[in-house]
């Protein structure tokens, strides 16, 4: 098949991760026939230094056209200053919301190889298979936003706001992939104390009443959620929640497999090209070092063969051979556990090797 990707390496690391990504989807269309075409478009950081503009038209233009696109991460302590007009992190915020990316799809999946770079005990880790739905262009990271004073100080404020068909439309794509698992969803909100879980809570009860009554449900808040992970993390199927507790949840539970640099992540609309990138960020500490973890990319990548090209035989072999190099005892730096490492582009080059 032929296919137009868009590359959005982005800020720190994003460049190195994504270098190694397309090296495995270059030899994925070489194996098995297929026509990739990449486009490498500015976002982030180094989109406001060429151009003032952390997500400039070219980029939005070339991602629509695009069948998928595949991203690194953006931000940097560069961008930082509080009092700058805008951040890295507004583009990507932006291309999620200009291509209606409502629903982030982050598997967290453990590799028995890896039973040992987690800090969490093997017996707790052991059958961990979460697959996270994070509802993406809502929410406190989208809701209105301001400085002002109050009582005389300095103050600032963020509003989270939900809206029933935001809620049904992310409760119902996490309930569908349930029926495909283990039929277990769990949505977690914080009903006890904010107006928006309310609504979240009632409309979640009321789509899986209605359209999934065979799928078992349950409600958790998003305090005891955070302990739930790391007690017991092998309890739960899939799980749904709202843009910032699926934010904070899901690099908590980078901890189960070990580490941020092995999670993957989807971001999926209605249609149209997806989005594709690991959780972490750009991990500035090590920006440049040739160190970093480029696994959760290229499993990213993997999505991106699965969820957007339907190449579902291209994806398994992409995911084996990370399981392969992992199982040669391959690491790099956040995986090794103080032990011998191997750089990105060497974990790079050796999944590809296995898929040649
Ligand atoms: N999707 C994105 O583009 C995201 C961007 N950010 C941005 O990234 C910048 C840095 O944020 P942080 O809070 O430091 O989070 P981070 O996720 O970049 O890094 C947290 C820690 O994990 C490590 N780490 C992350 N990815 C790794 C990998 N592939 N291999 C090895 N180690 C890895 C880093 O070295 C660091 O110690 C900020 O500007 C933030 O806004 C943060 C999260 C997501
Ligand atoms: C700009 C942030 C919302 C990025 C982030 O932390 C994420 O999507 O995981
Ligand atoms: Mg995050």
């Amino acid at each position: 098949m032929k296919a137009n990707l868009v590359l959005l390496p982005g800020d720190g690391i994003g460049p190195e991760i994504v270098e190694s990504a397309k090296s495995v989807l270059e030899v994925v269309a070489k194996r098995f026939g297929h026509e990739f075409q990449y486009t490498s478009c500015l976002i982030g950081g180094i989109a406001i230094d060429e151009t003032g503009d952390p997500l400039p038209q070219e980029t939005v233009d070339a991602c629509r056209q695009s069948d998928a696109i595949l991203l690194g991460a953006v931000g940097g302590p560069k961008w930082d200053d509080p009092n700058a007009k805008t951040r890295p992190e507004a583009g990507l915020l932006r291309i999620r919301k200009e291509l209606g990316l409502f629903a982030n799809l982050r598997p967290i999946k453990m590799f028995d190889e890896l039973a040992d770079a987690s800090p969490l005990r093997p017996d707790i880790i052991k059958g961990t298979d979460i697959l996270f739905f994070r509802e993406l262009t809502g929410g406190i990271y989208f809701g209105q936003s301001g400085t002002g004073e109050v009582d005389g100080h300095e103050s600032a404020y963020q509003s989270m706001v939900y809206s029933v068909p935001e809620v049904e439309r992310i409760v119902r794509l996490a309930a569908k992939a349930a029926q495909g698992r283990d039929n277990r969803l769990t949505s977690v909100d914080k009903a006890n104390v904010l107006e928006p879980s309310r609504l979240w809570r009632r409309t979640a009860a009321r789509v899986m009443a209605d359209e999934f009554p065979d799928v078992q449900y349950d409600v958790v808040l998003v305090d005891a959620m955070a302990m739930h992970l790391i007690n017991r993390p092998a309890d739960f199927d899939v799980v749904v929640t709202g843009n910032m507790f699926g934010d904070i949840l899901t690099d908590e539970a980078s901890m189960l497999p070990g580490s941020l640099g092995m999670l993957p992540s989807a971001s999926l609309g209605d249609g149209g090209p997806g989005l594709y990138e690991p959780i972490h960020g750009s991990a500035p500490d090590i920006a440049g070092k040739g160190i970093a973890n480029p696994l959760a990319t290229i499993l990213a990548s993997a999505m991106l063969l699965r969820h957007s090209l339907d190449l579902n035989e291209e994806a398994s072999a992409v995911e084996s051979a990370v399981q392969e190099v992992l199982a040669d005892g391959l690491r790099t730096a956040d995986i090794a556990r103080g032990g011998d490492s191997v750089s990105t582009e060497v974990m790079g080059q050796a999944v590809t090797a296995k898929l040649a």
